[in-house]
């Protein structure tokens, strides 16, 4: 088997820039070009403001960028080159025509491909790294072959499981590597090819090699399984609060069943993340596609349980504070999907302050990371006027500038430095009755009562 010499990548998103900043780091001896026609976005992957926040990413981008690690726009040189090119694009929801609000839109994959066959000379191996549908690996194969005459091309299905916020942890001890390729003598050496790869730093037991279909299919069964302990979790969190029960003690005792074991069962105001929905989403796509609507049916729940849950979460701060928020500060703290990223696809924040704002609330939001201008445009998004963004959001310093003159602060991002706000202080320049509703189950909720707020979390009766 010959080792790679040269890997491109095209798309320097949340997912290719990092992956591949760890190959960098790991395999010196193998140039790295990470290429996206985003040509702002590249920019910034060559300063020290990275696009993506990730903690711990910075140092192993400056160990090798300039070295083997090199991001550019020069999408044609860097795939000509190439013995791998991995496919690392968005594959968002469609938002239009056939299967709008469920498939995945497969546009970029396809103008990824089609920029492959154009260039690309000699054989080169094709990673999918994009989470896609089972089965494209067959339409990759069949916009290269027909569109190339010098290419030779091996398809792989290599799908990523990191999870923002970890992504250096993730990247550099995954739990395994997941590697489909062709059941035929020249899709084992490609498949073999990515392993000596992946291998230079992951044990061999842990990276998984099958045929390409069961790959593609298992990154979304893995989002969907992961994301249906959140719901299951969530639906439970409600009946906590009707019977008094502590959903964090439920997930507890639960979780110390070695065959349920404890992780993914924190109840939240919500999951959110740009692949969850997009993923379950498109898998009831595919079951449907495949004739099995209670297969598809079983799977929606989990979207519709996050729904309810986030909805419920801002019914309930209208409930509470009198049936009516119009007019009244409401603090809300974060607005990532999760703490440790600014990525803000999906998250829950979106929802609940939307459905606060057309509820007449002024809202005064605080997040340590995510931009004002990605704030205003997911509201925007998410179906809020520009002029009741203009008249009812204020973007804060700090959770203290948010709750100052607040009826109620909101928790609903996890972020750490949220437990260290000295909450005395914080009561005195509140509204009373001063009421905290939190959503990540995260501060010291007897303490939070002590000093006199009213206090709503999540599962706790
Ligand atoms: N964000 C995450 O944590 C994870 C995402 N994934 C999957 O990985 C894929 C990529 O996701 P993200 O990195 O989050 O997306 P992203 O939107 O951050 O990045 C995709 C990049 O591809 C670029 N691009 C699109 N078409 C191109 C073309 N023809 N040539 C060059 N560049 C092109 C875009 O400009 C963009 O910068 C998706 O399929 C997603 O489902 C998988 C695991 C984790
Ligand atoms: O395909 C993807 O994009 C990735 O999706 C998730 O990663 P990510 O969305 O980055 O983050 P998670 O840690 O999974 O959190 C997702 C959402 O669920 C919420 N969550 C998570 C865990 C939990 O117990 N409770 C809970 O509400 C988080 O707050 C967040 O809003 C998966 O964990 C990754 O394995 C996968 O690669």
């Amino acid at each position: 088997m010959k080792s790679p010499k040269r890997i491109c990548c095209i798309g320097a998103g949340y997912v290719g820039g990092p992956t591949m900043a760890m190959i960098a780091a790991k395999c010196p001896d193998i140039r790295v070009d990470v290429v996206d026609i985003n040509e702002a976005r590249v920019a910034a992957w060559n300063t020290d403001e990275l696009p993506v926040y990730e903690p711990g990413l910075l140092e192993v981008v400056k160990e090798a960028r300039g070295r083997n690690l090199f991001f550019s726009t020069k999408t044609d040189e860097a795939i000509v080159d190439a013995d791998i090119i991995f496919v690392s694009v968005g594959t968002p929801t469609k938002t239009y025509g056939m299967g709008a609000g469920r498939a995945a839109d497969l546009c970029y994959i396809e103008s990824a491909a089609r920029m492959i066959a154009r260039v690309a000379r000699g054989p080169k191996i094709i990673v999918e790294k994009s989470t896609i549908p089972v089965r494209t690996a067959v339409a990759m194969r069949a916009i290269l072959s027909a569109n190339s005459e010098e290419g030779k091309f091996q398809v792989l299905s290599n799908p990523e499981f990191l999870a923002e916020g970890t992504a250096v942890e993730d990247l550099e001890n995954p739990d395994r590597i997941l590697i489909g390729g062709e059941r035929t003598p020249e899709g084992d050496a490609a498949v073999e090819t990515l392993v000596s790869v992946y291998n230079r730093w992951i044990p061999r037991e842990n990276i998984l090699t099958t045929n390409l279909w069961s790959s593609e299919l298992s990154k979304l069964v893995a989002n969907a399984f992961l994301a249906q302990r959140i719901s299951s979790i969530n639906s439970i969190s409600a009946l906590c609060e009707a019977t008094e029960a502590d959903v964090d003690e439920v997930a507890r005792a639960i979780g110390a069943d070695s065959r349920i074991g404890p992780k993914f069962l924190k109840a939240s105001v919500g999951f959110g993340g740009s692949c969850f929905q997009k993923d379950i989403l498109n898998l009831t796509y595919l079951c449907e596609h495949f004739g099995l609507p209670e297969v598809a049916a079983y799977w929606d729940q989990v979207i519709k349980m996050n729904d309810w849950q986030k909805s419920r979460f801002s019914a309930n701060i209208v409930q509470t504070l009198f049936n009516t928020v119009r007019d009244k500060r409401i603090a809300v703290w974060g607005f990532a999907f999760k703490k440790d990223t600014n990525d803000t696809r999906e998250s829950a924040a979106i929802y609940v302050c939307r459905d606060l704002l057309l509820e007449g609330a002024q809202i005064a939001l605080y997040d340590p990371r995510v931009p004002v201008q990605l704030i205003h445009q997911e509201l925007q998004y998410a179906g809020v006027s520009q002029d009741i963004i203009d008249q009812q959001l204020t973007i804060c310093a700090s959770c203290e500038e948010a709750a100052d003159g607040a009826h109620a602060v909101a928790i609903l991002t996890e972020w750490d430095e949220f437990r260290d706000v000295d909450f005395e202080q914080m009561y005195a320049s509140m509204f009373k009755p001063a009421f905290v509703f939190d959503g990540r189950d995260l501060v010291d909720h007897s303490q939070l009562r002590e000093i006199g707020f009213e206090v709503y979390a999540i599962g706790k009766g």
